[in-house]
């Protein structure tokens, strides 16, 4: 994961003779693929060629559209696979379109919102210490996102992460250390929530996959013969039986019958078809709310019981414990569901840390690839979509936040789905929490 730091990264703009016009951060010696230590690249696609034509750009730390065909072509095929549940990862993820990159005149206001972007950059790179948790931190390319000084219409561009976008013609130095680089992504002023996104994001997913999966597999049987017949295993059969009538037109779905009259027979009959369905569900990595929630009330006795801890990546405690010193609220939002996140957030390995939550949502609130569900958890903070930060691993759910005016970061770390090479140039990339700096603090 570790790479040699570049000699000298630079600013490449229109006298740089690298991407005319375009403002690319380029690093004499290129990451590879995947790399931790990808430096974000501009966008220089829709966002400024909108800029450019005058038509509504988009908004958020998050990037531009870089698909070539229409991005709602590009995402509804998925979408209606989605809806169901079905997990953004792949194979489920779609292939990088081609990129649309703006060769077109910059704007006056494009111009002067660089300017005054590289300026707060220097203006603060004194405040900027690395953070101490991210081993051998060096350079810093700093990346402020000067949302609070612009019109939305300049935000939605100038909010670019490293290199946003920004038609620069000087060079600025980086930071240089030793070791490795490190990317600090700025969020804007306007940002007063942390939503976050569990799996992939503040906990490995290898914890969810080899640690919390298996203990379902391993146990749903004998948990459906033990509460049966307690009010809440029912009401998560009959959620169950629900679902499966609604993916009955799936391949390889499994219904779950009725009770028929002989009572024994019923009961292993229908036990062994919630076995099976849930098998089924999790094989496809299902997000429906009913498998959620039987997992939510299986994980309970677990985590009660001591069988089971929580694992955060290291940075996720202390930055959320920051941000909220810095006055921010912190939200998740997981397809788990709101009583197992709880359950994760109070039996961790770093104790319980459910105190630092200002709240909980889950699929109930619709699903993470809608962007009404993202203008819903505003509604019910009570704060503009353009206050909250999400930060997930899944660009599907960071797309459909931002296309409801949702700031976002696409986190990376080990272990989670890779991203394409438009992703990793459209989204704002952290590796760790630590790489996000609120001027606030
Ligand atoms: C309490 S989260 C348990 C993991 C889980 O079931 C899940 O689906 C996580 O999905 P996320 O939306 O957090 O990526
Ligand atoms: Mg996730």
């Amino acid at each position: 994961m570790t790479e040699a730091v570049p000699k000298r990264t630079r600013w490449a703009g229109k006298g740089s003779g690298a991407g005319q016009g375009k403002g690319t951060l380029t690093s004499p010696a290129r990451h590879s693929r995947g790399s931790r230590l990808h430096v974000p690249r501009p966008c220089h696609s829709r966002r400024l060629h909108q800029a450019a034509e005058g038509s509504r750009p988009r908004s958020g730390l998050g990037g531009s559209r870089l698909c070539s065909r229409p991005r709602e072509a590009h995402f509804d095929g998925l979408r209606s696979r989605l809806a169901g549940g079905q997990s953004a990862s792949p194979p489920y993820f779609p292939r990088p379109l081609g990129g649309h990159r703006s060769t077109a005149p910059q704007p006056a206001h494009v111009v002067r919102a660089c300017a005054a972007r590289l300026l707060f950059g220097v203006q603060h790179l004194g405040r900027l210490a690395l953070p101490s948790r991210v081993p051998g931190a060096g350079l810093c390319a700093f990346s402020p996102l000067v949302a609070r000084r612009y019109p939305r219409s300049d935000r939605s561009w100038a909010s670019r992460g490293a290199g946003g976008a920004l038609p620069f013609t000087s060079e600025a130095e980086p930071v240089v250390a030793s070791g490795r680089e490190m990317v600090v992504v700025s969020v804007p002023a306007e940002v007063t929530v942390i939503l976050l996104d569990i799996e992939g994001t503040t906990t490995p997913i290898a914890f969810v996959k080899d640690t919390l999966f298996p203990y379902i597999k391993e146990n749903v049987r004998e948990y459906l013969q033990t509460h049966w017949d307690e009010e809440e295993c029912q009401q998560d059969v009959s959620l169950l039986r629900k679902q499966a009538e609604e993916d009955a037109h799936l391949d390889g779905a499994v219904p779950i019958p009725v009770a028929s009259g002989n009572a024994v027979d019923d009961l292993q009959r229908m036990i062994q078809a919630v076995v099976d369905n849930v098998y089924w569900q999790m094989s496809h990595d299902r997000k429906t709310t009913a498998l959620k929630q039987l997992q939510g009330h299986m994980w309970k006795a677990a985590f009660a019981a001591g069988r089971m801890k929580a694992e955060f990546f290291a940075d996720v405690v202390p930055a959320v414990r920051r941000w909220r010193e810095a006055g921010m609220k912190v939200y998740i939002y997981s397809s788990g569901s709101v009583e197992a996140q709880k359950l994760l957030f109070g039996h961790s390995t770093e104790g319980d840390i459910l105190e630092l939550i200002d709240g909980h949502f889950d699929t109930k609130i619709g699903h993470k690839v809608e962007s009404e569900s993202y203008r819903k958890i505003a509604d019910s903070i009570g704060c503009l979509t353009s206050n909250i930060l999400f930060l997930t691993d899944v660009t599907l759910e960071a797309s459909a936040a931002e296309e409801a005016d949702v700031h976002v970061a696409v986190v990376v770390r080990p272990g989670n789905a890779g991203l394409t090479d438009d992703e990793k140039t459209y989204y704002n990339l952290i590796t760790s929490f630590s790489e996000l700096y609120l001027p606030s603090t």
